[in-house]
């Protein structure tokens, strides 16, 4: 893989990071919305431009994850921390002296289920990067083999604290589990076997 140059990170980051904020509020806005046609016709004319624009040069396929020469990772197409991924809250990943991990994160309209909550399989996407978070080791990548999720209540849009760490280790499995929780409990519980296949590291 072509290592990047180091100030690549922060260049990326000072160009693409606003871009993705204001889609973002694109999203957020196109779901929210009461204009009316004119408007909505306005718009769309000048989103599909801006499309075209961007579109002038791209990358062949995904994202992946492009490394600078120093060793920092920037998994910035990643679904659920990616910093040019507008579909991404972006989640920001904390970690802690143990190994364990926790993130706030802030959910709108662009996450929602039932009615004013959290849809299921976004929790689960939190919980899968958090628990993979928990059970990553550096050069030794661990997949998500199985991961169970309890949804224990409604988890209302918001602002909602993630937490994961790793229970036990058995040979290349990690057993992970971690919770989603707001200012009104312990909202999704999860646990998880992350798997680290041989010789793909
Ligand atoms: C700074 C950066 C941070 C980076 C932070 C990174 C966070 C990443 C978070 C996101 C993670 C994802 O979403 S990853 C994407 C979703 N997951 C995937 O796509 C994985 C697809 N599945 C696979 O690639 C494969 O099936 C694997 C790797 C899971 C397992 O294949 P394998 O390596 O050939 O496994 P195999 O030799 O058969 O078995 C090895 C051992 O694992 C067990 N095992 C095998 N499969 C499973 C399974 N699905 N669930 C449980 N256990 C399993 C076996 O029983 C065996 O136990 P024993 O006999 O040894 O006891």
């Amino acid at each position: 893989m072509e290592e990047r140059p180091v100030d690549e990170f922060d260049y990326g980051r000072a160009v693409y990071e606003p871009l993705t904020q204001s889609v973002r509020q694109l999203i957020d806005a196109t779901i929210r919305t009461e204009v009316g046609e004119d408007t909505v016709a306005k718009v769309q004319a000048l989103v599909d431009e801006g499309a075209r624009l961007l579109s002038e040069r791209l990358v062949p396929e995904s994202f992946g994850v492009q490394y600078t020469r120093d060793g920092r990772g920037m998994p910035w197409g990643n679904a659920i921390i990616g910093l040019r991924n507008p579909i991404a809250p972006p989640l920001v990943i904390e970690r802690n002296r143990d190994g364990s991990v926790w993130c706030d994160v802030e959910l709108g309209a662009a996450y929602e289920g039932p009615p004013g909550c959290l849809h299921g399989g976004i929790s689960a996407l939190i919980l899968d990067q958090l628990l993979g978070a928990t059970a990553h080791r550096p050069a030794q990548p661990a997949f998500t083999g199985t991961l169970t999720v309890r949804y224990q209540r409604p988890t209302r849009l918001g602002r909602v604290h993630g937490e994961a760490r790793v229970v036990r280790h058995d040979g290349v499995k990690t057993y992970a589990v971690g919770h989603l929780e707001n200012g009104e409990g312990i909202m999704v519980v999860a646990e998880g076997v992350f798997v680290r296949p041989a010789g793909r590291a």
